[in-house]
């Protein structure tokens, strides 16, 4: 697999080694000890989740904060999607940067976002499959959503219409009133 750096350098894009042929193709979409190598220590998750969105949907921004915070390994597997994550360590030199990079089931890219950002996506086809792996359990107290259009943060959604947001994404909290990380 390549792993190639990003704009934060604990944010890492990876890109699997695709074995194709007149069947189709395959790939290890997860391999322990190669991830362990890439990223430069040991890494463990516990949760894969798995969402569908429709075309417009934005999830996001979310992260868990202590002592439960999440790093995730995501991909998308149908469709495709803008992926975000966003710094949030106070301490960071890249604090309130974000990397936003296309996710899509041709491309197989997968971005690993460690724990201290929080991370989101639009979706950009019709419909977006999106799996990925935690390393901490769900613990819903310890959720926290900043808002997708925060003019601090001021991403750049590659979209020219207001998204679709679920409830709670809709109220979620700029990020100079959030909790995070030092
Ligand atoms: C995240 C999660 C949710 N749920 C339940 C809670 C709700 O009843 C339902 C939908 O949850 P929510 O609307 O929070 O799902 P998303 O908006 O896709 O949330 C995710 O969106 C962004 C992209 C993330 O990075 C997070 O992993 C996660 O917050 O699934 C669970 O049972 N376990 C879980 O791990």
């Amino acid at each position: 697999m390549n792993v190639i750096d990003t704009a934060i350098p604990d944010v890492k894009i990876i890109e699997p080694r695709v074995f194709g042929d007149e069947r189709g193709f395959f790939f290890e979409s997860f391999n322990q000890d190669q991830f362990n190598q890439a990223i430069g220590h040991q890494v463990t998750f516990v949760q894969d989740n798995h969402s569908r969105s429709s075309k417009s949907v934005l999830r996001g921004l979310h992260y868990q904060i202590s002592p439960a915070p999440q790093g995730k390994l995501v991909r998308c597997t149908f469709g495709e999607v803008f992926d975000v994550a966003v710094d949030i360590r106070k301490s960071s030199p890249t604090y309130a940067q974000y990397v936003g990079v296309l996710l899509s089931a041709s491309n197989k890219k997968q971005l690993w976002i460690p724990q201290g950002f929080a991370h989101g996506f639009v979706v950009l086809s019709e419909f977006a499959e999106f799996l990925y792996k935690t390393t901490q359990f769900y613990r819903p107290e310890l959720e926290r959503a900043i808002r997708w259009d925060d003019p601090h943060i001021n991403i750049s959604w590659p979209i020219s219409a207001p998204p679709l947001l679920s409830k709670k994404d809709s109220s979620a909290s700029l990020l100079q009133d959030a909790e995070v990380f030092d």
